[in-house]
């Protein structure tokens, strides 16, 4: 297993980039240490694919190194990196048997029977193949067959990195779930060095001890599951991580409070102070969570007209209008539910403030 380092890497698909668009990558400068397990999240065409090419060596960056364990690799094609890739769709030989399939990438590395053999039986127990071991793989469903895709990935305890490209794409929804679960589980056993490129949060947040959030070729943060959530560095994480994401209200600022559009809302004394430091444009943050609803007015809670209610299962999703801004609030069940008016009121402590899009701290 390796710690990898991106030594000022950035990459263009152009020959002669210009400007910042022009990179499909933008300097990334970073170390991701040996046998963590990270996820690299973000939306369509933020860059995922082309960062985990310029790890794998199927591309060359424009600029900067690639490190593995210190060692220099930049220069060199996936085959000499020493790692295993799991893509989209099940790679396998369907002529051979499970055994053979899973067996295969230790039986290239020269590995003997005992060990392959026992490797085998331990990755297969993992991913609840046992039973079909001795089956060829053309007659599985879709499912079992990426499974073993997984299986083939994870079995050589040698390599210096596993790669996911969006693995769990062709699975059935259920058993996706259980997938992710699994995939944590064998990470804590296994200790390899994980890196999984996914658009959905879930199962980065599900699958990672650190998340890699990207969009526009930047990485916005790197972070536990917890810190995206808590404390988003960047608006964008705030609005990418959560279902829904995090509300925004450009605000002004008056001593420790902050005024949008008439309304007064109390700010934690030192966020308010930095934030008057910070200047720039200025906006509140709070999770649809930490809102409190209340059916009355109530002092310090700002009047909000009801649009609509969506109810989530063990909670319920209110979206409410304050003079043209949406906001949404999350109320838990067995909660009133205030019919058309209702006053929000944001707890200092949650409330986070925002200059020009950076989390002021
Ligand atoms: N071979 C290529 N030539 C030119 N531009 C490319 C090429 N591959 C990707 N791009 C561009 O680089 C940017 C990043 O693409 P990339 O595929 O890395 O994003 P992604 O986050 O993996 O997206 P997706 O989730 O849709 O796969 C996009 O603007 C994309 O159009």
């Amino acid at each position: 297993m390796a710690r990898i380092e991106f030594d000022h890497i950035a990459h263009s698909y152009y020959p002669n980039p210009r400007q910042p668009s022009d990179y499909a990558l933008k300097e990334i400068d970073t170390t991701w240490e040996d046998g963590g397990a990270y996820a690299l999240l973000g939306p369509s065409g933020c860059g995922k694919t082309t960062l985990l090419n310029v790890i794998s060596g199927l591309l060359k960056p424009s600029k900067g190194r690639v490190l593995y364990d210190g060692v220099d690799v930049t220069d060199l094609p996936p085959e000499k990196r020493n790692i295993a890739q799991v893509f989209q769709f099940p790679v396998l030989y369907d002529t051979m048997s499970v055994f053979e399939n899973l067996a295969f990438p230790l039986k290239n590395r020269r590995f003997n029977k005992t060990d392959t053999d026992l490797r085998v039986r331990e990755v297969a127990e993992m991913l609840d193949l046992t039973d079909v071991l001795n089956k060829k793989a053309a007659g599985l469903s879709a499912d079992a067959k990426q499974k073993i895709s997984l299986g083939r990935g994870l079995v050589r305890s040698d390599v210096a990195a596993v790669l996911f490209d969006e693995p769990l794409t062709v699975i059935d929804p259920h058993l996706k779930w259980h997938l992710r679960r699994k995939l944590k589980e064998i990470h804590e056993q296994l200790k390899l060095t994980l890196i999984y490129v996914t658009h959905d949060q879930v199962e980065a947040l599900t699958f990672a001890d650190q998340v890699i959030l990207m969009n526009n070729g930047e990485i916005y943060q790197i972070g536990t599951p917890q810190e995206l959530f808590e404390n988003p560095k960047h608006k964008f994480v705030g609005y990418f991580i959560g279902s829904p994401g995090m509300n925004f209200l450009t605000c002004t600022l008056e001593g420790q409070n902050a005024r949008v559009d008439g309304a007064t809302i109390a700010l934690d004394p030192a966020t308010a102070a930095r934030g008057a430091e910070a200047g720039g444009v200025l906006e509140l943050g709070i999770r649809p969570m930490h809102l409190q609803v209340y059916a009355e007015a109530v002092e310090g809670g700002i009047p909000v007209a009801l649009k609509s209610v969506d109810d989530q299962g063990s909670f319920k999703i209110l979206t409410a209008a304050f003079n043209g801004h949406t906001l949404r609030a999350r109320i838990p069940e067995g909660h009133p539910v205030p019919e058309n008016k209702a006053w929000l009121k944001f707890p200092p402590e949650r409330t986070k403030l925002f200059a020009d899009e950076r989390l002021v701290k």
